[in-house]
C-alpha cells in the first residue's frame, strides 16, 4: 500500500525550515521537511495545512505544489507530495519537542535527509 503524504518547504528570506526526524519514527534521526499522512479521503493540501500547524505551530496561508515524489523505502512506499510554502502566519516553531533549523539553499547539503529528499534537495539549489 502507498501511503500518502504532505509536506511543506517552508520558505522565508533565504531559508527553508527543516525538522529533526525522531529516532522512533520512520527514517528516524535524518531531516525533513515538515508534514505528514494523509487521512483516509483527505485530500494533500488540507493535510499539509494540518500538518503544519500541529508540528510547526503555523498556519500556511499561501503555498503550491513543488514536486510529487513517489519513493520504495523497502519496508514503506510513499507518495510525497512537497508544497513551497511561501506565506504563513505565525512563528515556525517545533511543536513536538522536535530540533528544527532554517537552513539556506547553498547549506542543505550539510544536513542528511531521507532518500526520498535529495530531488528536492537539488532543485531547490537550482531554484531561487
Ligand atoms: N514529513 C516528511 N516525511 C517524509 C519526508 N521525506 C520522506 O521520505 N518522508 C516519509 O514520509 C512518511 C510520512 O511521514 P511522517 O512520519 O511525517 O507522518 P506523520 O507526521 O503523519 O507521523 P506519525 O505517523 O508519527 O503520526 C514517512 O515514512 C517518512 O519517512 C519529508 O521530507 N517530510
Ligand atoms: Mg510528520
Amino acid at each position: 500500500m502507498v501511503i500518502k503524504v504532505a509536506a511543506g518547504i517552508i520558505c522565508q528570506d533565504d531559508a527553508f525550515f527543516i525538522a529533526l526526524r525522531k529516532k522512533e519514527q520512520h527514517q528516524g534521526g535524518l531531516w525533513e521537511f515538515p508534514g505528514g499522512k494523509c487521512d483516509d479521503g483527505e485530500s494533500p493540501d488540507t493535510t499539509l495545512v494540518r500538518e503544519l500547524k500541529e508540528e510547526c505551530g503555523i498556519t500556511a496561508t499561501e503555498y503550491y505544489p513543488f514536486k510529487l515524489i513517489s519513493h520504495d523505502y523497502g519496508d514503506k512506499q510513499v507518495e510525497l507530495h512537497f508544497y513551497k510554502v511561501i506565506a504563513f502566519e505565525g512563528i515556525a516553531e517545533g511543536q513536538e519537542g522536535q530540533e528544527t533549523r532554517w537552513v539556506t539553499a547553498s547549506d542543505l547539503h550539510l544536513y542528511a535527509f531521507p532518500e526520498a529528499n535529495q530531488a528536492i534537495v537539488s532543485a531547490l539549489l537550482n531554484v531561487d
